[in-house]
C-alpha cells in the first residue's frame, strides 16, 4: 500500500545547542504529540535538525571534497573566515574545539531520543536553498532510488523553524532564510530563544528602544531578580520528536563540501582544525608556549556541550563554589573561582533560567522532590502563550544529577535561601541579558568604532553615510578618541609598526605582567577571567590608544565563550564608547596586579620567564621541586638569592609590593637580576610597549612620570618597539567595516 509522502520540518540550529529548555524542540514535541493522538494526518512526519558551520564565521575549507576522478583539490566558494580588520581566524582552534564538542554532544543527545542531527558546512542561506532544491527538483538518482524502493510520493519540506539572534550577521541569515521560504510559499517560523534569564515577554518595556542606557537602571527595574525567570521547558524523551528522515530523504551536502553526518566527533574535529593548523602559531612571531611547570593548569579545561554544562552547574552547587562565588569571582587562577558557564551559555547549551532553577532548588532545599528535568512542579506554571498544555513528563531524574544532588545537602548554603553567591550569579546573568538587549537596540553600532555612544539616545546619531571609522565630534558624549588604526585612511597597506605592536600584544610580550599573563593564558586555554579581560581591553584601548575593535576581534578568535553581544559590548564599555556611565575609566594593570594577583602567582604561572621574580628563598626551593629553572637557580650562585628578598621574615605589606613590582613591569628589574634570570636584552623586558607609573605608598617610583589624567600620552615615546608614536592620532582610518 502506498505510504504517505514524508513531510519534513527543518529545524536550523545555531546558538541553541540544547535539548532541555529549548522552545523549538518543545513546540515540535507539542505539535507532534498532539497530531499523533488525533485522527487527522500529522503536519510533520519527520524532523530534520540541521547544524551549519557558518562559512563566514568558521573556516570550513576542511570540508572540501576531493574530486576523486582527477585528484585535484576543489576550491571553496567562500573567502577565508577571517576577521575584517586584523585578519584573524574568526573562530580560532580552541573555540572550534569547544564548538565541535557542543555540536556532537547535541547530536548524541538527539540520537538518544530517537532523532539525529545533520551537519553541514556553508553559508546558512546556501545550505537551506540547496536543501529545498534537493526536495523540489524532480528526477535524478534520488527519485530513481525512491521508485526502486517502492516508497511513494516525493518528500516535502513543510517548514523551516529557527531561533532568533540579536546580532547583525545572524539576523541577516534569518532574513535570507525567511525570503527563501516565502518565495517557495512555505512556512518560516522564527522563535525567540528563551536562553536568557528574563524572558522578553516579562521586560518592563514594549520596544527595545526603551532599554535604559545604564545597566543599573535596567537591573533595578527588574529586582528582585530571583522571582523573575520563567519555568524551564522539559527535555524531550525518546519518541517525543518526529523521526529523523531516512538517508534517502536527507539532503546531500552543499557542493563542494562533504557532509559531517557519517563522521565521528574526532573526524569532524580534524576536518575543522585542518586549515587552522596550516598556520602554525596563528601567524605570531613568538606564539606562547605552555609553561614547563606541572603546577600550571588551564582554568577552563572543560569540554563543550549540554551534558558537560549540566555537570558543571551541579559541581558548583555540590562544592559550595556557587555559594562562595561573590567572594571568589575576581580570582585569576583555578577552576572554581568563577562559574565558567559562559561557553555553555554562548552556544546555548545551557539556558540562564535553567541555571537559575537549579540554584533555586538548592537554595530552597527542595532538590529531591521538586526539580528534575521532567517531573518538576514548576512546569505546571508554564505560561504558554499558545494556551496549550504543559508537557511535563514522568521520566527519571538524570542519574548524574542524582549523584551530585546527594552531595548538595552538605554544601554551604543548602536550604538557606538566596545567598551572596547565587545572588551574584543572577546579577551577572542579567548582565549577559543586558548585553544582548544592547546589541538588539543598537544593531550594527555594536561593531562600530564609536560604539553605542555614536547612536546613544542621549546623543545625536551619526549619519548612516558617515565613514564608520570616522570619529564624529558631534556624536559622542566624549571628545573624539584618537584611535590608532591598522590601516591609514585610503591605504590598503597596514602600518608595519602597529602590526608589530599588535603581534606583541597578542602573544603576551607587552612587558606588562598582568596583560602578558592574560594574553598567554588566552592563547593557550581559550579563557581568561573577567578581571583580566577588563585590564587587557583597557590596556589596548586606553594605554596604547589602539582601535579597540582589533582587541575584540582577537578575543572573538580566541575565547571559547565568545558571544558577539557580550564580547563587543564589553570591549566598547571598557574602551569608553559603550554603556559605561563612568566613561574614561582606565585600569592600571600594575595596581590591579598588586591588588588581584597578590603573591604574583598568576603572572608567574603564565609568564614563565618571570617565574622566579620576587620569590623568597624558601619559595624558590619549593618551586625547584616542580620547576627545572628554579632547580638550576637554586643549585647555582647564592649571591642571587639575596636579590630575592631572602630574609625569610614576612616583609611589611609595602615592601612586599615593591618586591613584586618587577613582576608587573619587568623593566623595573635591576640589571643584576635581569642578568641572573637571563632577561637581559629581551625586548619586551627592556622595551615595554608602555611604562606605567605606579608607586607603592605614594613614593614616586618614576620621578619623570607625568601625573594622572592623560599620563599615558606622555609615555608614548618611551616604550620603544611600539611604533605607534604620533601615528594617526585623531585621524580616521581602517578598512570598510563589512560586518554591518
Ligand atoms: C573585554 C571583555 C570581553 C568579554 N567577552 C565575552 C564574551 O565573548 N563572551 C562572554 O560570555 N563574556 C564575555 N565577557 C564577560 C565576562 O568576562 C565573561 O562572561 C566571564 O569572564 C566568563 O567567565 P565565567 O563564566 O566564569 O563568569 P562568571 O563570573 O561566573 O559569571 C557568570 C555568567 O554571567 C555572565 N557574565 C558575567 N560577567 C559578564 C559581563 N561583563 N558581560 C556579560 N555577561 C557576563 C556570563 O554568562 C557568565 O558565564 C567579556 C568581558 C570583557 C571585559
Amino acid at each position: 500500500m502506498a505510504q504517505m509522502p514524508p513531510r519534513i520540518l527543518i529545524y536550523l540550529l545555531r546558538r541553541d545547542l540544547r535539548l532541555t529548555d529549548n522552545p523549538v524542540f518543545h513546540e515540535i514535541q507539542r505539535v507532534f504529540t498532539s497530531s499523533s493522538s488525533s485522527s487527522s494526518s500529522p503536519r510533520f512526519t519527520h524532523l530534520l535538525p540541521i547544524f551549519v558551520f557558518p562559512a563566514n564565521q568558521v573556516e570550513v575549507s576542511g570540508f572540501l571534497s576531493k574530486e576523486s576522478a582527477q585528484e585535484t583539490e576543489v576550491k571553496s566558494p567562500y573567502p577565508p573566515a577571517r576577521s575584517e580588520i586584523g585578519g584573524y581566524w574568526r573562530t580560532g582552534p580552541l573555540r572550534s574545539k569547544f564548538l565541535v564538542e557542543s555540536v556532537t554532544d547535541l547530536r548524541k543527545s538527539l540520537e538518544d531520543v530517537g532523532s539525529g542531527l545533520a551537519i553541514r558546512a556553508g553559508m546558512v542561506g546556501d545550505v537551506v536553498r540547496d536543501a529545498l532544491d534537493f526536495y523540489e527538483q524532480p528526477g535524478g538518482e534520488r527519485d530513481q532510488a525512491l521508485s526502486e524502493s517502492g516508497e511513494s510520493g516525493r518528500p516535502e519540506v513543510e517548514a523551516v523553524w529557527m531561533t532568533a539572534e540579536d546580532t547583525t550577521e545572524e539576523r541577516r541569515d534569518e532574513r535570507t532564510v525567511r525570503k527563501l521560504m516565502e518565495e517557495r510559499g512555505k512556512e518560516f517560523r522564527l522563535f525567540k530563544d528563551e536562553k536568557y534569564f528574563i524572558d522578553d515577554r516579562d521586560l518592563p518595556f514594549k520596544s527595545v528602544k526603551e532599554l535604559p542606557d545604564v545597566y543599573t537602571t535596567h537591573r533595578k527595574s527588574l529586582e528582585p531578580l530571583r522571582s523573575r525567570p520563567r519555568p524551564v521547558l522539559p527535555k524531550p524523551r525518546r519518541g517525543d520528536l518526529p523521526p529523523f528522515p531516512s538517508p534517502r530523504h536527507t539532503p546531500s551536502p552543499l557542493y563542494p563540501f562533504v557532509s559531517g553526518d557519517g563522521m565521528s566527533p574526532e573526524d569532524i574535529m580534524k576536518t575543522i582544525m585542518a586549515p587552522l593548523e596550516e598556520e602554525p602559531g596563528l601567524g605570531l612571531k613568538h606564539p606562547p608556549k605552555w609553561p614547563s611547570s606541572s603546577d600550571v593548569i588551564s582554568a577552563h579545561p572543560f569540554e563543550g556541550g549540554e551534558t558537560v554544562g549540566y555537570e558543571r552547574v551541579w559541581h558548583l552547587l555540590a562544592t559550595s563554589a556557587m555559594t562562595n562565588y561573590k567572594d571568589t569571582r575576581n580570582g585569576l587562577l583555578g577552576l572554581d573561582f568563577s562559574t565558567k558557564l559562559s561557553g555553555y551559555l554562548s552556544y546555548g547549551s545551557l539556558s540562564s533560567r535553567w541555571i537559575h532553577w537549579e540554584m533555586r532548588a538548592f537554595e530552597d532545599g527542595t532538590d529531591d522532590d521538586l526539580v528534575t528535568f521532567s517531573n518538576c512542579t514548576y512546569l505546571s506554571e508554564i505560561n504558554d502563550d499558545s494556551g496549550t498544555q504543559s508537557l511535563a513528563s514522568e521520566s527519571e531524574e538524570d542519574p548524574v544529577r542524582a549523584r551530585y544532588r546527594n552531595r548538595w545537602r552538605n554544601a554551604a548554603g543548602f536550604g538557606e535561601g538566596e545567598n551572596r553567591g547565587t545572588g551574584g550569579v543572577r546579577f551577572e546573568l542579567l548582565w549577559r541579558d543586558y548585553m544582548s538587549l544592547c546589541a538588539r537596540k543598537f544593531g550594527p553600532a555594536l561593531y562600530h568604532i564609536e560604539g553605542f555612544q555614536g547612536q546613544s539616545s542621549t546623543a545625536p546619531s551619526v549619519s548612516s553615510t558617515s565613514d564608520p571609522n570616522q570619529s564624529s565630534s558631534q556624536s559622542a558624549q566624549n571628545s573624539p578618541k584618537p584611535w590608532k588604526y591598522l590601516k591609514e585612511p585610503g591605504s590598503t597597506k597596514p602600518d608595519r609598526a602597529l602590526e608589530e605592536t599588535l603581534d606583541r600584544f597578542r602573544s603576551g610580550r607587552t612587558g606588562i605582567g598582568l596583560i602578558d599573563a592574560s594574553q598567554r593564558e588566552l592563547y593557550l586555554t581559550g579563557y581568561t577571567s573577567n578581571r583580566a579581560r577588563q585590564n587587557v581591553a583597557s590596556f589596548l584601548s586606553k594605554h596604547l590608544g589602539i582601535d579597540w575593535r582589533l582587541g575584540a576581534e582577537w578575543y572573538e578568535s580566541m575565547l571559547v565563550d565568545y558571544d558577539a553581544a557580550s564580547n563587543w559590548g564589553n570591549w566598547q564599555y571598557v574602551a569608553g564608547v559603550g554603556n559605561d556611565p563612568r566613561q574614561g575609566r582606565t585600569f592600571n594593570p600594575v595596581k590591579q596586579g598588586l591588588e588581584y594577583d597578590k603573591g604574583g602567582e598568576y603572572v608567574r604561572s603564565w609568564v614563565e620567564e618571570l617565574r622566579l621574580v620576587g620569590l623568597k628563598e624558601e619559595e624558590v626551593k619549593e618551586k625547584a621541586e616542580t620547576d627545572e629553572g628554579a632547580a638550576k637557580l637554586q643549585a647555582g650562585d647564592n649571591s642571587g638569592e639575596e636579590k630575592l628578598g631572602s630574609s625569610g621574615k614576612n616583609p611589611p605589606v609595602e615592601s612586599e609590593q615593591e618586591r613584586l613590582m618587577p613582576l608587573f613591569q619587568a623593566w623595573r628589574l635591576d640589571e643584576r637580576e635581569k642578568e641572573r634570570l637571563g632577561l637581559k636584552g629581551v625586548e619586551w623586558v627592556e622595551n615595554p610597549l608602555v611604562k606605567i607609573p605606579f608607586s607603592v605608598g605614594r613614593r614616586p617610583r618614576d620621578p619623570g612620570a607625568p601625573g594622572r589624567g592623560g599620563w599615558w600620552r606622555g609615555q608614548r615615546g618611551r616604550g620603544g618597539g611600539g611604533g605607534y608614536r604620533g601615528r594617526g592620532r585623531g585621524r580616521p582610518g581602517g578598512p570598510e567595516w563589512r560586518r554591518v
